[in-house]
């Protein structure tokens, strides 16, 4: 049977005992010891009142008394502790996992999930998943056979005090049955409402920049507390079912113990029943409460932690990108000629969720030369940059890169040759020297680092920072989004790939630093493909091939004379809005 389709117990059962068999087979060991000390320990107590009536020596049951007490408890200890010690392993296993398989997910399943919903399998998920591993294999089961080792023994003693305690209880097991079924449906709620708060939550810390300038912190603050209130409502429903348990379960004997010591009374007066088995059964009565809570509470935190874990295979079911045929496919560079075009679009289609955004695109770049994609805000230039890194895959049509059909492509090798600056210009939270290195496989030294710095304009920048290269960029220290804009374009130069995507990469720049991004894009054009969207008619005006899009269509393409000479919408895209001089203003 495969792995993912077990019984999910059974499954979190065979991933602790990985590689731990012996440690596994120990626990199992200690816990039985402890459970068997714990089940004879009342008779060893009603033989020592036996040894007392007959005024018997008593060292001997003393020993074996403290004996059973201190084993049981000692064994216990230790089967807790080590099998605490694989859970945690387990966990951090599955955080690595999680934390591995989240980043290979594609992009487009890594945000419908959300960050905060992945983080919180790395936090709550985790901790009620820690719950299971220290009941489920030995508090619980151990519970149980307490309890029922408790019952047979106890008929073994007087099965008619048995079936007095066994009613008494009846009540209080049938409630508590109820109470479990009806707080599995409050706990289902409470996580998924949890989930949703936290992912909202880490999404409005994303924009905490503009919620300030709108100064809309209280009404951000406010709708979450609602949803926080929410979660608190179910939560308190909750505990009010919860906290019925042990009051119904104590209920239960203490009407068991009045029952019991009247009936034990009557049939010790009429001799059925002697004093020393009467003790035992009253110690037996008062032990039975506490693996009685154990189990009612462990069934309950059981399947918390199960659903817990379900989100945690949810997660894995999905696919990641380095898998299976995604890792094969072709390595290195196709052996084409210089006339093969870098990228090639031929009648692609795509759609976010059926919207369609690219209809029938047939676009090319040229292997050599800097290539300009202008086009109206919306038009889908990001979109056409995501589907050559293959971030999403088009619904139909063919892409090819180098020649080569990119499914043919090995996606590591793929992006290997592509370097991409987006139009965040989006950094990690590393230091700057990481930064740069993000894209590199073996290391750089330091001269090509700081060549590329300059290459850019950075050096005397990242060289006035507290650490220099290696100051964090986490927040505390930041750059300015230009400097941002040029550290990406740093990455991408150092990156030496054949095709270079830059995506509005001078829109923060000034016009002393977008001389110098001229300079650097026409230094890397001069030997590779560069595919520039670009808002500025300087760009465009200088590039060796422009493409057109408008509403997902490619309009035209060529050079920038002959698409203002013969293409209306590019002419009015240059007199017009959007495309617009630096020299008269900025995007
Ligand atoms: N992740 C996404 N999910 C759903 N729709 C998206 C997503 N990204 C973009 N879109 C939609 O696809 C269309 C094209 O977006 P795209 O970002 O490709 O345009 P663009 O030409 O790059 O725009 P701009 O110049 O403003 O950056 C837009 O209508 C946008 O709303």
């Amino acid at each position: 049977m495969d792995a993912q389709e077990q019984e999910p117990r059974l499954r979190i059962l065979r991933e602790l005992a990985r590689g731990k068999r012996g440690q596994v087979v120990l626990i199992g060991f200690l816990a039985a010891v402890s459970a068997v000390a714990t089940l004879v320990l009342p008779l060893f107590v009603g033989r020592l009142i036996a040894a007392i009536q007959r005024a018997d020596e008593l060292t001997g049951w003393a020993v074996v008394l403290v004996a059973a007490g201190f084993g049981s408890a000692t064994a216990g200890a230790g089967a807790t502790y080590l099998l605490s010690k694989l859970g945690l392993r387990l966990i951090y296993r599955l955080r690595a996992r999680t934390m591995r398989h989240s980043f290979g997910l594609r992009l487009a399943d890594a945000r419908e999930e959300g960050s905060g919903n992945l983080a919180t399998r790395l936090t709550a998920d985790a901790v009620r998943l820690k719950t299971v591993i220290d009941i489920g294999p030995i508090q619980l089961p151990m519970a149980v056979f307490t309890v029922l080792g408790t019952l047979v023994i106890m008929g073994l003693l007087d099965w008619v005090l048995l079936l007095v305690t066994v009613g008494a209880f009846a009540i209080a097991v049938a409630i508590i049955s109820v109470v479990v079924v009806g707080l599995r449906r409050k706990y289902v709620a409470v996580q998924e409402e949890v989930g949703a708060l936290t992912r909202h939550f880490v999404a409005a810390l994303d924009s905490l920049t503009i919620i300030k300038a709108c100064r809309a912190e209280s009404r951000v603050a406010d709708g979450l507390a609602e949803r926080a209130e929410r979660a608190a409502k179910l939560d308190i429903a909750a505990a009010r079912m919860e906290s019925l348990m042990v009051p119904v379960i104590n209920l239960g004997q203490q009407i068991a113990l009045v029952s019991v010591v009247v009936g034990g009374g009557a049939r010790m007066v009429g001799g059925q029943l002697t004093l020393a088995d009467f003790v035992s059964f009253l110690v037996y009565l008062l032990q039975l409460t506490a693996p009685l809570i154990m189990t009612a509470s462990g069934v309950g935190n059981l399947q918390v932690g199960l659903m817990a874990r379900k989100r945690f295979d949810d997660l894995f079911a999905k696919p990641v990108e380095y898998t299976g045929e995604e890792t094969r496919g072709e390595t290195e560079l196709p052996d084409c000629s210089a006339d093969t075009p870098a990228v090639r679009f031929e009648a692609v289609n795509f759609s976010y969720d059926e919207r369609p955004v690219l209809r029938e695109v047939d676009l090319w770049v040229p292997a050599r030369g800097l290539t300009a994609m202008v086009g109206l805000s919306g038009s889908g230039k990001t979109t056409a940059l995501g589907l050559i890194e293959r971030f999403m895959k088009p619904d139909s049509g063919t892409i090819r890169v180098f020649g080569r059909e990119q499914d043919a492509w090995s996606l590591d090798a793929l992006r290997r040759q592509v370097a991409y600056v987006d139009q965040e210009a989006t950094l990690v939270h590393d230091t700057v020297r990481n930064n740069l290195v993000l894209g590199k496989d073996g290391s750089v030294d330091e001269e090509e680092l700081w060549s590329a710095l300059e290459r850019v304009g950075l050096d005397g920048e990242v060289s006035a920072l507290p650490y220099g290269i290696d100051t964090r960029l986490d927040g505390v220290t930041e750059l300015s989004g230009g400097q941002r804009q040029r550290l990406a374009l740093a990455r991408a130069v150092l990156a030496d790939a054949r095709l270079v995507l830059l995506d509005e990469p001078s829109s923060q720049l000034d016009s002393v630093n977008e001389q110098k991004l001229r300079e650097v894009v026409d230094s890397l054009a001069a030997d590779r493909a560069v595919l520039v969207v670009a808002h500025r008619i300087s760009t465009v005006q200088h590039a060796d091939h422009v493409i057109v899009l408008d509403s997902g269509r490619i309009v035209e393409q060529g050079s920038h004379d002959h698409l203002l000479r013969d293409c209306t919408e590019y002419a009015e895209l240059v007199s017009g809005q959007m495309l617009t001089d630096p020299d008269r203003a900025t995007v």
